[in-house]
Order: structure tokens, then C-alpha cells, then sequence
């Protein structure tokens, strides 16, 4: 049965999960082309259906499970050991769900996941029973795996979403998810519109050139308004907004919405999970705006077009499949982006959105070919283009520890197909990896594949070298993929565990925790005799005293917050050191002259020789180089790194026979320390943006409360809702280019 090729039609998915309704196989399957065969018609029982889940290799949450516009679910004729590819790399969107806290990411993820047929069940947000909530799931075996990415079917299309949590503590999550994702979809709170955390991430999107579709969410909701979030995209982001739909009512009689690209009403019959809805005529009292709408819209298309343009100035306007195509043309160039709406908990938009994910957002083919380095020369640059037969590579972008199957790293595939059981090759640290186990995860249910291919999310288990950000590639064609940034630690706090018998399990779990999360670092603090852990807020490291924990049973005591502060200097200045030691054994003399130069904030260390005509000779310089980087690492006045400094080498002199590299590196030291004391040497503290929403009553204590850590107010205003906003620029000088908010 496993080699037979099936598909399965039924008019609502429960029916497959063994309710009422009977589903039938159908023949022949239209959908596939040449990737299914004709199949025999049979009708199946739900016991018998039952029974063939039991028996099959095809399960009801497998990916060959398809499920269609038209509510036909299909199983495609590969059993899930087998390499062929069932969906074309043009019918592949990765993408990512962003969103400020409490849009409704989640909600509308469960919804995509009910709606495309891989949940059976709906979770709610409120009731703690959201497939994607981790938080709740965390308490829950691998769970939380699974948040990292699910694959779904939409119109024979392949979609991976890939989660992204709301929190600025989480920013590098977001910034990991992006770096892999090919398309994204912004939601907006339409009470609230496009809120801080929102910027956040559209700055971030916009440095990774993702194009993206904007849901305007929670329309159902008092104060609901589309047009004024419209306006905040123009204001608050600098985008150009292409409205797609318009609502039909608003909050309790938000019915429906227009779509402008077929000029009908999509209304629904319910609210109710699963509701119907019908392609009706537009309103009367709706029409005027409808037309006034679509000639927005049209007019923004056409000039992707010569011959589109030419038609409409002669009054031919374009048809759906041209306005499709050109609406996906420009939102993959990020010319302008599609706007539509909807209330994802009232069930009403949430299947137009999925069609718009399959018309307008990229496949891998429309992105543009991953950029790396040769591994064996990093100036050389080489792409990797999409496809199966392209030798392989891969980006680790998350590392997952669960107590099954060990160590989990998520690869994303950008050319080229990964198989279980061969060996790849860590490109950053030139070591050979061996593929053990694929998996493709979804919400409680993971599934070993054989094979990835080309756009592929796996998890691949037991890797022993590879960390987030890390390249793995086909040994023969070797190849660095450009690396993400992390953000530096911003927080510090000491650790210290309850008992000695914790000691051990504590360094264990910090180590596993380190691996998964990149923004997060411990060290020893040998002065205090503690060991520190830094991350990106008190949330952050929050959670990770809490996993420590749950997760690897280390009961801790933990030290008030510090903050990680910076040094760096004011001003140039030259200083000359002369390392010279005559007594007993062999000599040492090295003489150096370093310039220490302020750089921009932001910029870190750079290092530069000016010498001329071998006044330090080319093999004593690493030792220069090296004296430096480990005096950068604890600045003169407490002992934080030294960031935003140039040293320039600009002459020295040496001694035939007691020169030495170590020589060179001491008295880099003694030079570092003189220069750096004369160069006006000065703290540095991390500043974050900050936008603080306040009922009216506690604007007092939050303006307060900022002023008591020195905060700068740039500005105040009203909310929709009757809420306050003030903006909050907290400390003066910056060491970090990060913005966000609490
Ligand atoms: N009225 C209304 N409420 C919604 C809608 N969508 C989500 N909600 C509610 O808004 C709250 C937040 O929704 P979530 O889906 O958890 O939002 P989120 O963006 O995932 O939040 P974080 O994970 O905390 O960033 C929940 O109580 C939802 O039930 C909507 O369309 N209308």
C-alpha cells in the first residue's frame, strides 16, 4: 500500500479524523501534474480510513496530507521515505508570522494550521491550549521544538512558517528566523495599529529584504480602524501601503471585507471555527470606495508594466491574472506592500490571507541566490542557487536541546539535498558532520524524512560541532553562508547554585543553553568567585534561571541585575613602549609606538599597521596584534571591554637576537596601558529606545520611573484607547545599535 499513490477528498477535515461524514477517494487527481498517478475510486469508512492510517506509512498529520482551496485533502503518491519532490521548489514559501505582543501571531498561526488542515483540534490563546504557545508548551515535552517551525499545505503549495516571538528580549529570535525566511506576514492589532515592537521588526525585515504582507488583525474589536493603521504603515514604518481589501463593518459588525482584485464581498456565515463564507456583490453604500480603491491600487501596478500601463491609459484595465502577477512582482521587489484585514479570532480572513502568501509572497526561485564565502579564501564570494541538483548547503539557525533525541539544530536547505546518513562539512569550522536523523517537525508530532531538499526546515538530531549561525555544505563544494549578527548581552546577573550537588549540572545546563542561544553568555568570574550570566534583558535571563530549573533540576540564587557596561576613549594619542628585560637567559626588548584613535560608536576594535621598511618586522606583528586584542577585553577604568578604538602600529624598532614574538606582545600590553589611560578613557553604558504605553492615571510613576534611570523624554501622545504614549531615550551615549522597548 506504502508504493500505491492516494488521494482522499472530503468535505471537512474532522471527517478524516473519524467523525460523520464519509470521504472518498477520488480519480483522477487533478492537482499534482506528473507528481501523482491516476488512482482507483473507492469509498472508505471512517473505521476502514482508520485502519489504513494505522497500517499506512501516510499518516493524518503527514505532510503528504494536502489540503486545498477547495477543501479537498490529498495524499500525494510519495510515501514519506522517498526523495522526490512532491511540491516544486516554485510552490515553497517560507515564512515567518510578525508581530508586537498580543497582535495575535498565535491566534492566527492556530487558525493557518486549522484552516490548511494540520490541526484537527483549534487551540485558544486564552484557554492555554495554542499548538504554537510555548510558553504553555514548554511545561510540555518537545513542544517548544516544534515552535521553531511547522510545514503546511495551502493550494498545493508548501508552506513553512517559521515562529517568531513578540518580546525585545527575543529580538535574536526574530532576527534567526528572518535570516532563514523568504517572506513574512506583519500582523497589526487594528485597535492599536503599528506599534513599537512592530517597528522593531519591520527594521529588521527591511535589513534582510523580506518582502512582506500587512494583516491588519483584531477588527472585530472596539475602537477597530483599518484606514488609520493604513496611514501608520506610511507614518510609522516609511512604507507604501497597496490596500488589497477593505472591511465590510467594523468591530461587532465586522462581516467581511471587499477584495479589490476581484471586486467582490467575502462575507462570512459565522464566527464559528470552520464558517463558511460566500463571494457576494459589493455593498451599495461600500461601492464608491471600493472603486476609488481599486483605482489606487490599479494605478500602483500598472507602472511595473510598460504594456499594462499603455492599456490602462487607454482605458483597458488589467485582468486578475495580470493584477496578480503584478501585485506579486512588486511585493517580492518590496516596491509597495499588499494591506488586508481581518479578525483571525472571529475566523473571518485568515483563508484570503493564505491565498495571498501563495500569489504574492516568494518562492525560493524569486529570492536571490544565497550569498557566501570560499572557506579557503574569504574574500571570494559565491552564490548558491536553489535547486535539488546544486551541490549542498545549509544555515543552522537554531540549536533545541530535548531530553529524547538529544541536540536538535534546524537547518534551513538553500541549494542541493540533504540525506540521512551522509556526511557534511561545518564550513566555519572545517569539520565533517555525519546526518543521523532528519526530522520535520510539527506542533506535538515530528516525522523522519530521508531526505531534505532544496527550501527545505528540517531538524537534524545528534550534530556534535555545529552551533547557530554555522554553515553546513557538500564537502566537495565547500562554502561559508554570510553569518547572522547577534546582539551583545546587555544584562548581567552572578548565579550561584543552592548546593554543591548542583554545581556540576549547573555548568552542564549553562553550556547546553549557551549552544541554543547565541545572545546568551555565562563566564567565571574568578575576582568574585561566581559565575555570571549576561543576556538581553531581566525577562531573558529570567527564563533562563527558570529552564535551569525545570529543565536541568539546578536550584540557583541569583544577584541583582548589573548592567554590561563599555569603555572606550575621547580623544587621540600616541604612546611609545619599550619592553626590555636583560637579566639571566636570553634577552627580550621590543619597541613600539601605538596611536590609539576614537571610532564611531558601534564600530568595536579595529587594528592597523602603518609601518614602513620593516621597523617591526612582518612575524613580530601577530604578537603586537595579540598583546592588544587581550588588553581590549578589560579596559583601565573597571575592567569592561574597550569597544569603538583604532590602534595603528606606526613604527618601532627591534633587536637581532632578543626580539621575540612574546617581546612584541608584552610590550603591546605596556602600550595599551599607557595609551589608553592618556587617550581619555570613558564609560560607556547600553541605551535602548524605549516606548512606554500608559492609561493616563500612571503616566506620574512611569515618567518617574524613567527619570530615576536617566531617561530622556523625546516626546509624548495620545493612543487610540484613551492610552498615553511617551517616548523614552534612556542614557546618553551608546556602545550598542539596539532599539526596542518594555
Ligand atoms: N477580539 C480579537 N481578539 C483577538 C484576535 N486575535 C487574537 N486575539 C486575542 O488577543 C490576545 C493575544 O493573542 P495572541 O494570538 O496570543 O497574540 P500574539 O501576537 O501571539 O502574542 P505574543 O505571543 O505574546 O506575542 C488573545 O487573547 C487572543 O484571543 C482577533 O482577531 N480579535
Amino acid at each position: 500500500m506504502a508504493a500505491e499513490s492516494f488521494q482522499v477528498a472530503t468535505s471537512s477535515l474532522c471527517s478524516l479524523n473519524g467523525s460523520h461524514r464519509k470521504p472518498t477517494l477520488l480519480s483522477p487527481l487533478r492537482f499534482m501534474g506528473t507528481c501523482f498517478r491516476p488512482v482507483q475510486s473507492r469509498s472508505f469508512s471512517s473505521s476502514s480510513l482508520s485502519q489504513f492510517f494505522r497500517t499506512s506509512p501516510i499518516k493524518p498529520t503527514s505532510p503528504q496530507l494536502v489540503r486545498t482551496r477547495r477543501n479537498f485533502s490529498v495524499f500525494a503518491m510519495s510515501t514519506p521515505d522517498e526523495a522526490k519532490r512532491a511540491v516544486p521548489l516554485k510552490d515553497y514559501r517560507n515564512i515567518g508570522i510578525m508581530a508586537h505582543i498580543d497582535a495575535g501571531k498565535t491566534t492566527t498561526t492556530e487558525r493557518i494550521l486549522f484552516y490548511t488542515g494540520r490541526n484537527y483540534k483549534i487551540g485558544e490563546v486564552h484557554e492555554g491550549t495554542a499548538t504554537m504557545d510555548w510558553m504553555e508548551q514548554e511545561q510540555e515535552r518537545g513542544i517548544t521544538i516544534t515552535s521553531a517551525a511547522t510545514t503546511t499545505f495551502w493550494d498545493n503549495h508548501r508552506i513553512n512558517i517559521i515562529d517568531t516571538p513578540g518580546h525585545v528580549d527575543f529580538t535574536l529570535e526574530v532576527e534567526r528566523a528572518l535570516r532563514v525566511l523568504d517572506g513574512a506576514i506583519c500582523l497589526f492589532d487594528s485597535v492599536a495599529g503599528v506599534e513599537p515592537q512592530s517597528e522593531t521588526v519591520w527594521r529588521q525585515a527591511d535589513r534582510y529584504g523580506v518582502p512582506r504582507i500587512c494583516f491588519v488583525n483584531k477588527m472585530d474589536r472596539l475602537g477597530a480602524n483599518f484606514f488609520r493603521t493604513r496611514d501608520m504603515i506610511v507614518t510609522n514604518l516609511g512604507a507604501k501601503p497597496l490596500v488589497l481589501q477593505l472591511p465590510i463593518g467594523a468591530e461587532d459588525s465586522f462581516k467581511g471585507v471587499i477584495d479589490l482584485v476581484r471586486m467582490k464581498a467575502i462575507v462570512w456565515g459565522g464566527e464559528e471555527l470552520g464558517a463558511k463564507f460566500t463571494y457576494e456583490d459589493i455593498p451599495v453604500d461600500l461601492l464608491e470606495q471600493a472603486q476609488d480603491y481599486r483605482s489606487q491600487m490599479i494605478e500602483t501596478i500598472v507602472e511595473l508594466d510598460d504594456e499594462a500601463m499603455e492599456n490602462y491609459l487607454e482605458g483597458v484595465e488589467p485582468d486578475e491574472a495580470t493584477i496578480k502577477k503584478l501585485i506579486r512582482k512588486g511585493s517580492i521587489a518590496a516596491t509597495f506592500v499588499p494591506v488586508m484585514c481581518g479578525s483571525a479570532f472571529k475566523n473571518k480572513g485568515v483563508q484570503p490571507l493564505l491565498d495571498a502568501v501563495v500569489d504574492y509572497l516568494p518562492s525560493p526561485l524569486d529570492v536571490p541566490p544565497m550569498k557566501g564565502t570560499d572557506p579557503e579564501n574569504p574574500e571570494a564570494t559565491i552564490e548558491r542557487i536553489a535547486g535539488d541538483d546544486e551541490p549542498f548547503s545549509g544555515l543552522a539557525f537554531k540549536i533545541m536541546s530535548d531530553s529524547f533525541v538529544g541536540s536538535l539544530t534546524f537547518v534551513r536547505v538553500y541549494s542541493g539535498k540533504l540525506t540521512a546518513g551522509s556526511y557534511v562539512l561545518n564550513s566555519n569550522k572545517g569539520k565533517k558532520e555525519r546526518i543521523g536523523r532528519l526530522l520535520e517537525m510539527h506542533a506535538n508530532s515530528r516525522e523522519d524524512v530521508k531526505v531534505a531538499l532544496t527550501g527545505d526546515i528540517v531538524a537534524l538530531a545528534g550534530l556534535k560541532d555545529t552551533i547557530t549561525g554555522e554553515t553546513l555544505c557538500d564537502p566537495e563544494s565547500p562554502v561559508v553562508l554570510e553569518r547572522m549578527d547577534f546582539p551583545d548581552p546587555v544584562i548581567k546577573i552572578a548565579i550561584e547554585p543552592k548546593t554543591k550537588a548542583d554545581i556540576d549540572k549547573m555548568a552542564a545546563g549553562l553550556v547546553k543553553l549557551a549552544q541554543e542561544d547565541p545572545s546568551f553568555h555565562f563566564s567565571r568570574d574568578e575576582e568574585i568567585n561566581q559565575t555570571v550570566i549576561e543576556g538581553m534583558g531581566e525577562l531573558h535571563l529570567e527564563i533562563i534561571v527558570d529552564r535551569l530549573k525545570r529543565e536541568y533540576k539546578v536550584e540557583a540564587n541569583v544577584g541583582a541585575p548589573q548592567v554590561n557596561y563599555r569603555e572606550s576613549i575621547s580623544k587621540i594619542h600616541e604612546a611609545r613602549y619599550v619592553h626590555k628585560k636583560q637579566s639571566g637567559g636570553q634577552g627580550q626588548f621590543a619597541d613600539i609606538t601605538v596611536r590609539f584613535e576614537p571610532m564611531e560608536p558601534g564600530s568595536g576594535y579595529e587594528f592597523k599597521s602603518e609601518i614602513k621598511g620593516g621597523a617591526v618586522p612582518k612575524e613580530y606583528i601577530p604578537g603586537v596584534v595579540k598583546g592588544l586584542e587581550e588588553c581590549m577585553s578589560n579596559g583601565v577604568l573597571a575592567g569592561f571591554p574597550v569597544v569603538d578604538v583604532r590602534a595603528v602600529l606606526v613604527d618601532g624598532s627591534y633587536h637581532d637576537v632578543d626580539s621575540s614574538v612574546l617581546a612584541f606582545q608584552l610590550a603591546a600590553r605596556g602600550a595599551f596601558r599607557e595609551g589608553i589611560r592618556k587617550a581619555g578613557p570613558r564609560m560607556l553604558e547600553p541605551i535602548m529606545k524605549v516606548e512606554v504605553v500608559t492609561p493616563e492615571e500612571h503616566l506620574g510613576d512611569v515618567i518617574g520611573d524613567l527619570n530615576s534611570r536617566r531617561g530622556q523624554i523625546n516626546s509624548f501622545g495620545d493612543k487610540p484607547g484613551g492610552l498615553k504614549v511617551s517616548h523614552k531615550t534612556l542614557s546618553p551615549c551608546a556602545y550598542i545599535k539596539f532599539e526596542g522597548m518594555i
